[in-house]
Order: structure tokens, then sequence, then C-alpha cells
């Protein structure tokens, strides 16, 4: 009964803005189409504003859990077109709170107290209401000011059940329209029902939030509100109150004398230290959950909430994007497209220099634009756009980061209109890239992977015979097919590489093995140096520019 009751609801606020004008009627089949001209819609006059804002002001007359699909959607400038994105941008989650008396009953059932034994104080009124919590201010019995999130009665319900219907609509978009598949709706979907269930359990922002506080313990460019566990529940969240100045009063940063170059600059590099240094980034950056301490404002400091949303990254991952960037940056498009051929993100048998073409098309237009003006999550997005039509998966965690990444730059530029992303992140990137083959890097790399070589040994007889028969295939191979002789020779080279790689791993594995032998820690003086030297040169073969 509930579903149908909303999925009327839906209905009458589809007609009423006329949203069927987005469906692509030519392009459906007939049955459907006429389904179409016969819905009630067609009885109301369209209203006399563009389709972004009927779109807009129809999502937040459906509530919360469309209004945040919204935003979120609103970041896929990859996928939607841009009058549509710009006016999602400005939808508001304006939620009138719920009952006060509701929130401290979940409060007390969740902690198993009476809340004035948990609090000295505790204001019923709440500080903010947003779509899945709202906010209470309190006080500790040790007088310490905190803040007490409380998840929304019943939003589960109302999620799963809006979720489905979006699921049902996707599905239709999907299967009956043809350019419609190109937005991936059903993928949307189910992303942003991964995102805003996770959301649902304070416990998970919480453990997010201690992680983050750690990996920034001390640090003078971001502060994390302490988080207090014992007070912590996945319904209810306890931690520090924090007194900062949003990041979008931008007047009142400059009225503190905020060096905003500064501030800006400090945006770019929390977010390379969170991939890079630490990969765990904070992946709700928008500016409601961005303050500024301004008590030294020639040296700010930010403090960020809400680590409900974060993103990770593989080592593969950070290498990836790493090498991209200063590829991009180098204009080597070539060297972009081998990444993603010999990293497997797109399928083996692509034609280097068709994809490289097609990249240098969509990147070559960001740099016609002063190197002040260029967007590092623009060219992620160009670049995915790009890969996807030669077959590349859609990567989750990339496209989380190059949303981030957006969101970073829009508001370090809005700081400091003339922040220079690029010479801000060069010197990290290459630093990082640099450590990573330097020989405190590359030792810890193979303690690292000591165990895994280990393991494998008894296996890499087989390893190297089965890649010596791919050899001899390859090359009984190569005399039948003499047409396709271009792409064989570059699989003959990828499988020569192989073979090299197969033996300088075995002398990896050889030294380190013996570094492995006894789990103490090593000791600087007691380091098999024979076998690091050995280590260290069989990387370096292995890593050199091919
Ligand atoms: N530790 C804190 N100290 C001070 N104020 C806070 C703190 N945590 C949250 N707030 C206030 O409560 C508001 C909502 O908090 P939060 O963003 O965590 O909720 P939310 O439900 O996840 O909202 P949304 O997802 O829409 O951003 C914040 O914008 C901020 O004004």
């Amino acid at each position: 009964m509930r579903r149908i009751n909303r999925l009327f609801q839906i209905v009458w606020v589809i007609c009423r803005y006329r949203l069927d004008e987005f469906a692509p009627l030519t392009l459906l089949p007939l049955p459907l189409r006429l389904l179409f001209l016969l819905a009630p819609w067609r009885l109301f006059p369209k209203p006399q504003i563009p389709r972004g804002e009927r779109l807009r002001r129809a999502l937040e007359e459906l509530g919360p859990i469309f209004v945040k699909f919204g935003q979120i959607l609103s970041t896929r400038k990859d996928l939607l077109p841009e009058d549509l994105a710009d006016e999602l941008k400005r939808l508001q989650d304006k939620v009138p709170p719920f009952a006060s008396d509701m929130a401290v009953r979940i409060i007390e059932e969740s902690l198993k107290s009476p809340v004035s034994e948990l609090f000295a104080d505790f204001q019923t009124y709440p500080m903010a209401s947003a779509s899945i919590a709202q906010v209470h201010a309190a006080t500790l019995k040790n007088g310490k000011e905190v803040v007490v999130k409380v998840i929304r009665p019943g939003i589960e319900k109302t999620i799963r059940l809006d979720i489905a219907l979006m699921l049902l609509v996707a599905r239709l978009v999907e299967n009956y329209w043809e350019d419609g598949k190109r937005l991936h709706p059903v993928e949307v979907v189910k992303d942003y029902e991964h995102t805003i269930i996770d959301e649902l359990d304070l416990q998970r922002e919480a453990a997010n939030t201690s992680q983050l506080k750690r990996n920034f313990a001390g640090s003078e460019l971001i502060y994390i509100p302490e988080v207090y566990w014992e007070m912590t529940h996945s319904r209810v969240l306890v931690m520090e109150r924090i007194y900062g100045v949003p990041i979008a009063d931008v007047e009142q940063l400059r009225k503190a004398n905020v060096n905003m170059k500064l501030l800006a600059e400090r945006g770019v590099e929390i977010f390379f230290t969170q991939v890079f240094r630490d990969s765990f980034f904070h992946a709700d950056m928008h500016p409601g959950n961005i303050f500024v301490d301004v008590s030294n404002p020639a040296n700010p400091r930010y403090i960020a909430i809400d680590c409900g949303i974060v993103g990770t990254l593989t080592p593969e991952d950070q290498s990836y994007l790493a090498r991209n960037l200063l590829a991009f940056f180098r204009r080597d498009y070539r060297q972009v497209a081998v990444l993603h051929i010999s990293s497997g993100w797109v399928p083996g048998h692509t034609r280097v220099n068709e994809f490289e073409a097609a990249i240098r098309t969509v990147c070559e237009p960001i740099f016609e634009r002063p190197l002040k003006d260029i967007s590092f999550g623009q060219f992620l997005m160009r670049l995915f756009q790009t890969a996807r039509r030669f077959d590349m998966e859609v990567q989750p965690q990339l496209v989380l980061l190059q949303k981030t990444l957006l969101n970073i730059e829009g508001l370090g530029r809005q700081l400091y209109p003339d922040l220079d992303l690029w010479s801000t992140a060069q010197p990290f990137l290459e630093n990082w890239m640099k450590q990573r083959i330097a020989p405190p890097g590359l030792l810890k790399a193979i303690k690292q992977h000591a165990p895994d070589w280990i393991e494998q040994t008894p296996e890499l007889p087989q390893i190297l015979y089965e890649a010596f028969d791919q050899l001899r295939h390859l090359d009984r191979y190569n005399q039948a097919n003499q047409d396709s002789l271009a792409s064989l020779s570059r699989a003959f080279e990828k499988d020569k590489q192989q073979r090299r790689d197969f033996w300088l791993a075995g002398l990896v594995l050889a030294s380190a093995a013996a570094m492995a032998i006894g789990d103490q820690p090593l000791r600087l003086t007691e380091l098999p140096w024979p076998s690091v030297m050995l280590a260290v040169a069989g990387l370096y073969l292995l890593m050199r520019p091919k």
C-alpha cells in the first residue's frame, strides 16, 4: 500500500512539473509511447520555467532522499547536460526537524541510560536537521561541549522504498531507451543506494572519523573532532563540538584576515596527503562539512565533520593516478594510453595509437587555458569518459575520487581564484613517486610482500614454464598470422617483458626471503646487505622506464 501511495505521489509531481519532457518519445517502443501519450501529465500546462529548475523543484518536493540523489547527480557532469547539473547543484536539503522527544527516546534506547544521566545539559531543539539525521548540542558531565547526531526515525524504510522506485525507473530507462544506456542509470542508482545506506550507520561514521583523526593527529592542516565511543551507537553519535567559520562564508574569512592563498593550497595538500599518504580520503567534502579555525589567521586550519563517506585506494590505484596525472601534465598522451593498457584498465587488444589520439582530443583543449585554470577533476572526468568508449570498466573508487577532486578544486578557487593546482600538487606527486622507488620505500615494500612471495615460491617453476610455453605459442602464431603482425609483436614484446619480470622477481624474491627470515624487526646494522643490494638492483631493472 505504501509503495502504491508513494508511486502516486511521484506521478503527481511528474505531472505538475511535466517531467515527461525528459522521456525521448520517438525512441520508445510503440506500446510505451502510447502509454506516455495517454498519461495524465499531458493534461497539465507546462510551467514557464526552464527544465533544470522544474527538475530541481520536483526533487525538492519529493523529499530528502531524492534531494540527496540530485545533489550527488549534480557532480556527475560526465553523465548530465550542463544546464541540469548546474541547477541540481542548487538543491538544498532543508528538512524540518523531527520531534525532540523522539530524539531523546532514540538516544535513551540506544545508549541505555536516561539523557539526564548522560549529559549535564541537552538542547532539545536541534541545531541542525538534515535528510538522514539531526544534530543536538549538549554538554557532558565533565563540562565538555559535544554534539549528538541522531538518525531520523523510519528513514531506512523510506530510503528502501524510494530506492526501489528509482531502480524501477532506472531499469525502464536502461531497457527501453537506447541513448539512456549511456547514462548508466541502474549503476548510478545502485551507487547511490550504497552511499546512503552506509550513511545510516553512525558507528561507521564514527570509525571513519577516528581513523581520519589519527591520520592527522597534531597536523596544522586539518582538525577532526573527537568521537566519544562509549556514547556511540549505530543510531547515535556523540562527538566533540567544533567552532569555526563555514568554508562557504568567504566574506567572514576575509574579514578575519585569513591567508586565503595558504588556505586554498592547504585544501589541495590535504587532499593529496589523504589520497597518496593514507589512501583514505573524506569523500563528502561539500561546503556544509568544512569549517576553518581562524584563531591564527596567518596559519588557518581546516576542520572537517561528517566523515560518513570515505574513499580508499589500492597501491595500484594510487600509482595509476599519480602516473596519469604526471603524464597528463607533460602532455604525454601515449604514456597515458600505455598506462591504461598495461595496467589492464582497458582491454589488452586496444590499439595504443587510437586510444592515444582519443585522449589527445579530449585533453588538448584543457591546455588551452592558463595552467592555473586547469582542472584535475575535469581531466579525470574526460579521461574516464574516453576510456569508457574503449571498454574501461567503471572504477567506483576512482569516480568517487574524481568527484571529491572537483569539489576541492571548486572550493579552492572560490577561496583564491588564482590557485595554481599544478604547482601545488606537482612537487607532492613527484616526491611520492620518488619515495616509492627510493631504498626505504623499496625495503618497506619488500618486507610487506616477502611473505606472499615466499608462499608462491613453489609455483614459480610452473609460472616460468607457462611463460615459456606462451612464448612458443606466440612464435607459432606469428608464422600463421602474417596479417596481425603488428598486434602480435606488441604481445610478443609484452611477453618478453613478462619473462624478464619473472627472472627479476626471482632475484628479488631470493633477497627478500633472506631478509624475511625471523620476524624480529630489522635493524639497519643487521640488514643482510648483499641481499638488499641485489633486491635494489632487481627492482631498479624492474622499474626503469621501458
Ligand atoms: N562536531 C560538530 N560541531 C559543531 N557542529 C556540528 C558538528 N557536527 C555537525 N554539526 C552541525 O550539524 C550540521 C549537520 O551535520 P552533518 O553534516 O554531520 O549531518 P548530515 O545529516 O550528515 O548532513 P548532510 O549529509 O546533509 O551533510 C552541520 O552542518 C553542522 O552545522
